[in-house]
C-alpha cells in the first residue's frame, strides 16, 4: 500500500537534511510542507515563537504532549541545557515510529524520552517514572480537546510548580476555546497570546503562554 504522509515528510527529510544537523531537520520539513505537502507540524512562523519562549524558559525538565513526527520535538531539544530532560509524549504509533527516526536523524535521540501511549494515562505514571519531577515548560499540541483536562492533570499530579510555563499551540485554529477560557480565567494562571499564522498558510492562529502561579 502507499506511504502515509508521516512517511512522505520522514523520506523529504532522509534526502534534503544532513544528519546530526538539527536546523536541516527543521529547514526540510519546512520546505516539503510549504511547497510539497502541508502537515501539522508547528512550522517556522509560530516555530520562532516557541524558540523565543523556550531560550527565556530555559527549562531543565520539559514536556512535550503530541509528537507527531517529531518537528517540535526537535526544535525544542536543540534549545535544552545540557542534562535537561525532555519527555513527549504520542498516541499514534505510526507517528512515533516517524518521530524517532527523525530524532534521531537530527542526532538529538539521547535528549528526548518519546513515551507512547494516551496523555491522560501516562501524566499520573510521570513521577514513578521519571522520578519526583516537576516541567518546568510543557508544549500542548496534541488532541485540542485534552488540552483542558491534561493541564488539570498536570496540577492534580504535582507535575507544576510556581513558575511554569505552559505554552499552548492552535488556540485560534482548529481552537481549543475551552483552554483560553481555562488559563485566561483563573488567577492561578498568568496569560499571553502571541498572535501568528497556522503553520505553512495565511489563516490567523496563535500560541498561549501561561504561566502557573503555584
Ligand atoms: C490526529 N492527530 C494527531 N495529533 C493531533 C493533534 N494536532 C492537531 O490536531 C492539529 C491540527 C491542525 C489543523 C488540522 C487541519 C486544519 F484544517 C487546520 C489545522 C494543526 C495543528 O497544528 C495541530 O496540532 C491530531
Ligand atoms: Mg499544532
Amino acid at each position: 500500500t502507499g506511504s502515509t504522509r508521516a512517511e512522505r515528510l520522514l523520506k523529504a527529510v532522509q534526502k534534503n537534511a544532513r544528519r546530526g544537523d538539527p536546523q536541516s531537520v527543521i529547514s526540510a520539513i519546512d520546505h516539503y510542507c510549504r511547497h510539497s505537502e502541508w502537515a501539522m507540524n508547528v512550522g517556522d512562523e509560530k516555530g520562532s515563537i516557541l524558540d523565543s519562549v523556550l531560550s527565556e524558559v530555559s527549562p531543565s525538565c520539559a514536556l512535550e504532549l503530541g509528537t507527531y513526527c517529531g518537528y517540535s520535538t526537535v526544535r525544542i531539544a536543540r534549545l535544552l541545557p545540557p542534562g535537561a530532560t525532555f519527555v513527549t509524549v504520542e498516541f499514534n504509533p505510526k507517528y512515533a515510529k516517524v518521530a524517532r527516526q527523525v530524532i534521531e536523524f537530527a542526532g538529538l535521540q539521547d535528549k528526548v524520552k518519546l513515551i507512547e501511549g494516551a496523555s491522560g494515562d501516562l501524566i499520573p505514571k510521570m513521577k514513578e517514572l521519571f522520578g519526583n519531577v516537576t516541567f518546568d515548560f510543557v508544549f500542548l499540541d496534541h488532541w485540542k480537546d485534552r488540552y483542558v483536562l491534561d493541564t488539570k492533570l498536570l496540577e492534580d499530579c504535582g507535575l507544576l510548580r510556581k513558575g511554569s510555563v505552559l505554552l499552548a499551540d492552535n488556540v485560534i485554529c482548529p481552537g481549543t476555546p475551552e483552554y483560553l477560557a481555562y488559563v485566561r480565567n483563573n488567577p492561578r494562571y498568568k496569560s499571553t497570546y502571541y498572535k501568528s499564522h497556522l503553520e505553512y498558510t495565511k489563516v490567523e492562529d496563535g500560541l498561549e503562554k501561561s504561566v502557573f502561579m503555584g
